[in-house]
Order: structure tokens, then C-alpha cells, then sequence
């Protein structure tokens, strides 16, 4: 689920009535998501987005999230765009919440990806990087090797629980990533996010890009290293090496990978395994009384942090070194 406020149909109506999007017609709720709150919201002018941020999302991060899409909707990346109300805002209030409205992106996100979709998301993706490079705000990635430890410490006592010797692994691989953790990639605007869910496609084409809630100035080729977790396993949890040189490729018909960060590439995915083991172990552990949600099974990224820590080189994803 994804409606944690609720939003009478007159405190909408008068929300609506701030931009220049004719009346309120119909609205409901988005089931899916799990962060913030989600309308599907229909006036005269058209379907919008409306999303109330919940409590995960600090709202001094709001404008950078909000002025990024506005930045890369006007480069020809297609995303939301958010809406700017009469007063000049992006930004409003909502049933206590800060608001905002976007523009509805067509298309569905793909539950099974293919080998053409991963090749569809490189290029895509390297598109973006390179269209955020004029963007002139920073957001420092607030889960990055840094904050690691800290969120481990949330979790280490209990994290047997949840796998057999559990703790001890992570503690080990976190020790690792903290003294090989490079600083010096070629970094700007990544989307930190981007499984299958935050991508549309129509057919198999790429038609767009959601939810850009952790998205930061990061390493480009972290981006990358995500991406790889969460397109090119199989149900499974077996790797697919076709889909992530399909990928790979993909993003370097569009920006070429820098020896430095085709060297470090198994590091950069062993790290974003552990990046969303983590997130996911804290939420397992944690689900809050009486919550609709369903906590993401954090022992799938074990499994691929375990893949990427056996990896040598990026010949492991189809690459020749
Ligand atoms: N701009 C948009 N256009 C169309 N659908 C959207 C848009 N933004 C969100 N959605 C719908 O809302 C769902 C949840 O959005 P998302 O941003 O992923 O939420 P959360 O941040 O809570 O994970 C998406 O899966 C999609 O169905
Ligand atoms: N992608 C993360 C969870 C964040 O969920 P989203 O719906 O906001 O993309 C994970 O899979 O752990």
C-alpha cells in the first residue's frame, strides 16, 4: 500500500484549485509504493500525480528532487515534471504533509525484464547522466558507505535472526567495502533508485523514469552497479550475464565507462547489494504495528552481494576486461 494520509475531497478540491489545471473531477488512492503517499488525481486539463511525502523523506531534500525533474524533463529525459502552482510554488501542504503535483507518465513498469529492456535502461540511464550534468544543485547520497555502519549497528544484534551467521558476514563485507570504497569516480546527479518499478516502458521501449526520492550526486557508475542487482537477476537469484552486458552496452553507446570504473565495478555492485541488504534488513526487522506494507525480503541481496564478492573482474558481467 501506499496511502498513509488521507485526503478529503475538500481539502483536494482546494489543493487543486492552487494551479491552473481546471477542477477537480475524480481522485483515488495508488496501492503501490511504499515511501510516500499517492494519488491518481483527474481535473478538467487531464491525469495528475499527487504525492504527499511521508516521514522518510526529509523535506530540505524536496526542492532538489523537485527542481532535478524539472532540470531533466527540460533536457528530454522523460519524467514527471512537477506542476507550479499561481503563487510560483512546486512545493504546497496537504493534510500536514508537503505536497506536490506532477505531470502522469505513460507506460507500465515491466515485472519480468528482458534482455531488450536492460539494454533499453542503459542507454536510458546514460542519457540521464549526462543530461544532469548542468543541473546546479547537490544532494549527497545520505546511504552511502558512510552511512553504512550506522544503519548495520540498527540491525546487528537481531540480524542472526534473520540468516545463520548473518552479522558476522556483514560486518566482514562492510569492513571491506569501508577500506576499498573509491572517491574519485566520475560522480553528478545519480538516480540511486532505479529497479524495475521506477522505470515505465510502452512495448518494450523505455518511456520514462518515477520516483526520484534517493536520487543524489553519486558515482555514475554506482547508478550502474545498482542497476545490475536489480534487473539482471533471475527469480532465481541466478545472474544473468546476457541482460547485463545488454545493459552495459547499452550505456556505453551513450557515455564509455572510464577504465577506473570498469575496474571497480564488482566493488561498486558488492557495495550496492549491501547498500539495499541493509535498508531491507532495518525494514524486515522493524515493520511498524498494524502497517499494510510488506517488508522486501532482504536475503535476496545477500545472495547477490555474495555473486559480486566472487566476481574478479567485469568479465563476470559480460565485458571483456
Ligand atoms: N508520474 C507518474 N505517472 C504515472 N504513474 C505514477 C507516477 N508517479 C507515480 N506513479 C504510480 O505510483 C506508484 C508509486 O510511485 P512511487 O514514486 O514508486 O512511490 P514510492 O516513492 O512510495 O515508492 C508507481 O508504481 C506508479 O504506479
Ligand atoms: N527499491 C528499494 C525500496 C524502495 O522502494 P521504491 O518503491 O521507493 O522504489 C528495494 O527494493 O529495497
Amino acid at each position: 500500500m501506499a496511502v498513509y494520509t488521507d485526503v478529503s475531497d475538500e481539502e483536494l478540491a482546494a489543493f487543486v484549485a492552487r494551479y491552473d489545471i481546471g477542477g477537480l473531477l475524480a481522485f483515488k488512492g495508488i496501492a503501490e509504493g511504499v515511501e510516500n503517499s499517492n494519488f491518481l488525481v483527474h481535473t478538467e486539463a487531464g491525469y495528475f500525480i499527487l504525492t504527499l511525502y511521508e516521514k522518510r523523506v526529509d523535506p530540505a531534500d524536496l526542492p532538489f528532487f523537485l527542481n532535478l525533474m524539472r532540470h531533466l524533463a527540460g533536457k528530454g529525459i522523460s519524467c514527471p515534471t512537477p506542476l507550479v502552482a499561481r503563487n510560483g510554488e512546486m512545493l504546497g501542504e496537504l493534510a500536514g504533509r508537503p505536497a506536490a503535483m506532477v505531470t502522469f507518465l505513460d507506460g507500465m513498469w515491466i515485472r519480468r525484464p528482458r534482455t531488450v529492456h536492460c539494454a533499453g535502461l542503459g542507454e536510458g540511464l546514460a542519457k540521464f547522466h549526462l543530461a544532469g550534468a548542468d543541473f546546479a544543485m547537490t544532494r549527497a547520497n545520505s546511504l552511502s558507505v558512510g552511512d553504512w555502519r550506522g544503519l548495520l549497528d540498527l540491525s546487528l544484534e537481531r540480524a542472526d535472526e534473520v540468516a545463520p551467521g548473518l552479522g558476522g558476514e556483514l560486518s566482514h563485507e562492510l569492513a571491506h567495502l569501508e577500506a576499498v570504497w573509491p572517491s574519485d569516480l566520475p560522480s553528478g546527479v545519480i538516480h540511486a533508485d532505479l529497479f524495475p518499478d521506477n522505470v515505465f516502458f510502452l512495448g518494450d521501449t523505455l518511456s520514462g523514469f518515477i520516483d526520484f526520492y534517493f536520487a543524489c550526486t553519486d558515482a555514475f557508475a554506482y547508478d550502474v552497479a545498482i542497476c545490475l542487482n536489480a534487473w539482471c537477476f533471475e527469480a532465481d537469484l541466478s545472474f544473468n550475464v546476457t541482460k547485463a552486458r545488454a545493459m552495459l552496452n547499452g550505456y556505453r553507446s551513450v557515455r564509455d565507462f572510464t577504465p577506473e570504473e570498469f575496474a571497480i565495478l564488482p566493488t561498486l555492485a558488492r557495495g550496492a547489494a549491501l547498500r539495499f541488504l541493509l535498508t531491507r534488513l532495518h525494514d524486515w526487522l522493524n515493520v511498524p504495528e498494524g502497517a499494510l506494507v510488506t517488508p522486501k525480503d532482504p536475503t535476496e541481496y545477500l545472495k547477490k552481494l555474495r555473486f559480486h564478492r566472487d566476481a574478479r573482474s567485469v568479465s563476470a558481467y559480460g565485458l571483456d576486461e
